[in-house]
This record gives C-alpha cells, structure tokens and sequence, in this order.
C-alpha cells in the first residue's frame, strides 16, 4: 500500500527558491494556486483543495484569497493544519480563529532584519537630511537653492517602538550614525538584547526622542498606536519613519502633525491602505515615500522562501514548524 503524500499549496509565487520548492515533492504533493478570486478559490476549497494540508502563502496573494478571517477560514477542509506565511508581519492572518480550528502560522522572523533595517536608516538619513526636498528640487532644475538645512543624526535620540530583531538591526546602524537609542515594547528585552539601549514608558518615548521609528506588528491592539494623542504628546519637530505597517499610526493625525509642524519630517515604506497614498502625503515633499521595499533584496527575498519551505517540510515531516507566531509558541 503507498500512502499519498500529504497536499501542499502554493498562494502566489515562488521566483528564487524554485529548487527547495521542487524538492519539497519528496514528502509531499506539491500544486500552485490557479483560482482567480476568493469566490472561486472558496469553491476549488471543496473540489481540487480538499485534501489541502499545508499553504504556502505570499504577501500579495491576498488579493486573490483575501485575508485569511474566521471567514475563509471555516471553507478549509478538516485536513488543514498549517499556514506558513512568506513575511515578518502576518497581519493578513487572523490568529484567533486559526487557533480555535488547531490551524497554526509559520512568519519570517530574522530573515527579514537587515534588509529592513537598511531601509528604516535609509529614511532616517533621508527625512533628517531632507532628501525628498532636495532631489525634487533638483529635477526642477533648482539645484539646492530654497533647499532649508537639515540636521545630523549625530547626538539625536532615536525611540524605537517595538524592539524585536528589525528594532535591534536598527539600533546597530543608528549607532554607527552616533544616535542614541532608547526604546519601548511589551516586555523590557534582558540587558544582552537590549545592548545598552534604554528602556523608557511608551509616553517617555514620545517625549523625548528627536526621531521615532516604528516596528512593532500590526494586530487589533496596535492599529493606530500612533494617533492624535500620541502626536500632541511628542517632541515639536520630531522625524518619524515606518518600516512596519501602515495601520500602526493613524494617517490623517499625520498629515495634520505635519501641516501644524509637530512633526517635522516623515520616511514611509508602508501605508494604511497601500498602494493607495494619502494624497496629504503624496503632495508633502517633507515626506519620502518608498513603495513598501523592507525586504526587497534578492538575497533576503531568496532567505524568505527558503524559511518559508523549511516550515512547510518540517510540519508535514514532524507536526512542528519552525517559527511559529509568538502568539501560538505554546502550542506544538
Ligand atoms: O516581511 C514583511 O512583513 C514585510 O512587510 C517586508 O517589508
């Protein structure tokens, strides 16, 4: 008797790793994703999906499934054990009803840090030296003139929110820029993660950082951490950069604390609705806009899948993944 391998399926697109992917048919049936929309991978959920044990699942194949809600979650078939999410942030997953169901999520934590930390310094450096401003005013054909001094990350506070691993990639740069970095999360990181940085009260952090940054994750309890209270309680003239999700701050209090020049300068990589922009940011060149670009190098990309892959051979190889969301670590 051969026993068939359990069924493995991939939401989006595999570009570097197409090997580890390949191989991977040797402990289970491998198939691509060919529903159109979520109305119709709903119903392939009960035709060529049924036996589906494991997806692979990509950042932008939300826009075929959807997000993963209690909604879809309940047209999975009883096989379904393991969502293993190509990304550090897992936002388009809706744990809670995952749980419930035994269904558990695999992220990209570490692999993700460096790339991401670059970007965050890039716009760092960019928002305090006032970049945009500049490089418009050049292809206008005004070179520097009008072009405001701007102001070195030497001797400025950095406030990290969220110091998880991109958080402490982050803080290693900044250093190296002669910043100081103090930071707040959930739970104060033991003295040899947290390498001298100072942990502060999530009010203290506002008060007193020259630049803030964001990189905690979004869920429930963290959309718009960064509202209208929390602008009113900051430094005036305080540069903010997110590498994290746009949802983290609420956009219009920030169009609104740049208009009114609390916050001085702004670098984005993520929007609360992207690709759409709010045009309050779009028309501010006190703003660098990245098209949402953290890990968009060959090699993290390629790190990504491979993490990816090694989730998926390991859970239908031994029922454990290997990076499991914290909210879920006690269960396997
Ligand atoms: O890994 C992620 O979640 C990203 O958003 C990459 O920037």
């Amino acid at each position: 008797m051969t026993l068939s391998k359990p069924h493995v399926l991939l939401l989006g697109e595999i570009r570097h790793a197409k090997a580890e992917w390949e191989a991977l048919s040797d402990v289970a049936t491998l198939s691509v994703c060919d529903s159109a929309n979520r109305e119709e991978f709903i119903k392939d959920l009960k035709g060529k999906y049924s036996d589906v044990v494991a997806v692979y699942r990509t950042f932008n194949s939300v826009a075929i499934t959807g997000r993963f809600d209690a909604e879809l979650l309940k047209e999975f078939p009883a096989t379904f054990k393991y969502v293993c999410h190509n990304g550090a942030g897992y936002d388009q997953i809706d744990v809670a009803p995952c749980t419930e169901k035994g269904i558990h999520i695999s992220n990209c934590p570490s692999t993700v840090d460096d790339a991401t930390a670059d970007v965050n310094m890039f716009l760092i450096l960019g928002a305090l030296r006032n970049f945009n401003e500049a490089m418009s005013n050049l292809r206008k054909g005004n070179w520097n003139a009008g072009v405001p001094l701007s102001n070195d990350p030497d001797g400025k506070v950095l406030g990290i929110l969220g110091m998880g691993g991109i958080g402490r990639a982050l803080k290693k740069r900044a250093e190296a820029f002669g910043m100081t970095v103090q930071y707040y999360n959930r739970n104060q990181l033991s003295p040899e993660l947290a390498a001298g940085a100072k942990y502060v009260s999530f009010d203290e952090l506002l008060a007193t950082s020259d630049v803030l940054s964001l990189n905690l994750p979004l869920n429930p309890k963290t959309r718009h951490t960064i509202n209208k209270e929390a602008f009113e309680k900051m430094k005036d003239g305080i540069v903010i950069v997110n590498t994290a999700r746009g949802a983290v701050m609420d956009e219009a209090a920030l169009v609104d604390a740049l208009a009114s020049g609390k916050v001085k300068n702004v670098g984005l990589d993520v929007f609360e609705a992207e690709p759409k922009i709010h045009p309050g940011l779009m028309a501010n060149e006190k703003v660098i806009l990245l098209p949402h670009m953290g890990t968009l190098t060959y090699e993290t990309q390629k790190k990504m899948e491979i993490q990816v892959i090694d989730n998926i051979r390991s859970a239908v190889s031994t029922a454990k993944l290997n990076t499991i969301v914290p909210e879920q670590a006690g269960l396997q």
